[in-house]
């Protein structure tokens, strides 16, 4: 992959151009934000380490930079203040995309969208309407920061390297998400089957509760702790970066825009999809537990709820 245009020059955005710049992936980044200055100054920062790194061109630039890049990442925007939530970020972060998803679509933009900024689903969800793109090339991060949470904690309590858990949370990246515990392998073995095992029996004990809460306030404890999360989420988009830039057919849970998830139609959210060189190539059909069903069907609930009270205000300005 030749280019990738990051806009927002923030924590967030210069994590990941920081990991990525490790990568050897991508020939050019150009930062974008709407404090040139910062942009500047951070593009130097990265460039002067470049010489211990891998071969790459880093820089600021505008957003008609956009036209001949190969991805947009999109991390521009407000960040939550210690006990708030990503929806109520929505008002403030709606009108940032109105303005930037058409100005770099008419830039000629014919690349991948990767959302990050949140609420990274109804964004994912704007970005699509706005942009007029194909669902497959409106990617959202989703749930992939919040399934690396759910398979580090696993991974501490199985004593097992954090890679050799398969784990998934769906749905909704924010406090709806979901542990797809039925999806969840230790090299190869169901975790039912893989406690018997260890023999720790850890999971009796409520343990299971523990860990959903954990992954759900991750974000929260951090956020009042040090004030924003930044560097798993930058490894996590170098991660899809990685999936798009190799044609890897990785599967990740990156959001999308679903024609229909029950009797919904067009719900942003993420489940396991294979992920490669035009974006989202299959969404996996999962088979889930009646529970994990049933808070899906929540998730999906509460992302169309959020969705129609700002429709008729976002889409009729297009
Ligand atoms: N999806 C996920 O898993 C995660 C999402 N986030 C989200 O990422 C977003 C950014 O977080 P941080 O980087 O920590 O915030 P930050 O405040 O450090 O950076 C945001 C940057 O956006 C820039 N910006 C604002 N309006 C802009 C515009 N119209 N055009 C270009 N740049 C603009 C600001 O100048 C600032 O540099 C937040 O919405 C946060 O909630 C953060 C962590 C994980
Ligand atoms: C801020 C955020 O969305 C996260 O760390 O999960």
């Amino acid at each position: 992959m030749k280019k990738v245009l990051i806009v927002g020059a923030g924590a967030v955005g210069t994590s990941f151009a920081y990991s990525l710049i490790h990568k050897g992936l991508i020939e050019e980044i150009v930062l974008y934000d709407i404090d040139e200055k910062r942009a500047i100054g951070e593009a130097l920062d990265l460039a002067h380490g470049i010489y211990f790194t891998k071969p790459v061109e880093i820089r600021a630039g505008d957003l008609k930079e956009a036209k001949d890049s190969d991805m947009v990442v999109i991390t521009a925007g407000a960040k939550q203040k210690p006990g708030e939530t990503r929806l109520q970020l929505l008002d403030r972060n709606i009108n940032i995309y109105r303005s930037l998803i058409p100005e770099i679509v008419q830039s000629g933009f014919n690349g991948i969208f990767l959302i990050v900024t949140n609420p990274v689903d109804v964004l994912t969800y704007f970005t699509y309407k706005f942009s007029g793109f194909s669902r497959n090339k409106v990617i959202g991060s989703g749930t992939v920061l919040d399934s690396s949470r759910f398979a580090y904690l696993l991974s501490r309590h199985c004593d097992v390297d954090p890679r050799s858990v398969n784990a998934y949370v769906i749905g909704e990246h924010g406090d709806t998400a979901v542990l797809a515990w039925s999806l969840t392998h230790i090299g190869g073995i169901s975790l039912s089957e893989f406690c018997p095992v260890c023999g720790k029996r850890c999971f009796e004990d409520n343990v299971k509760e523990a860990i959903i809460k954990e992954v759900r306030n991750s974000a929260y404890k951090i956020i009042e702790y040090k004030g924003a999360t930044y560097y798993a989420i930058g490894l996590a988009l170098v991660n899809i970066v990685e999936a798009i830039a190799r044609d890897e057919n990785r599967i990740l849970p990156v959001s999308i825009v679903h024609p229909e998830i029950f009797g919904f139609k067009d719900i942003p959210l993420s489940l396991p999809s294979i992920v490669g060189r035009n974006g989202v190539k299959k969404v996996l059909q999962v088979k889930l537990s009646e529970e994990e069903e049933r808070e899906l069907y929540k998730s999906a609930k509460l992302i169309k709820e959020v969705i129609d009270s700002f429709s008729s205000l976002s889409l009729s300005s297009l």
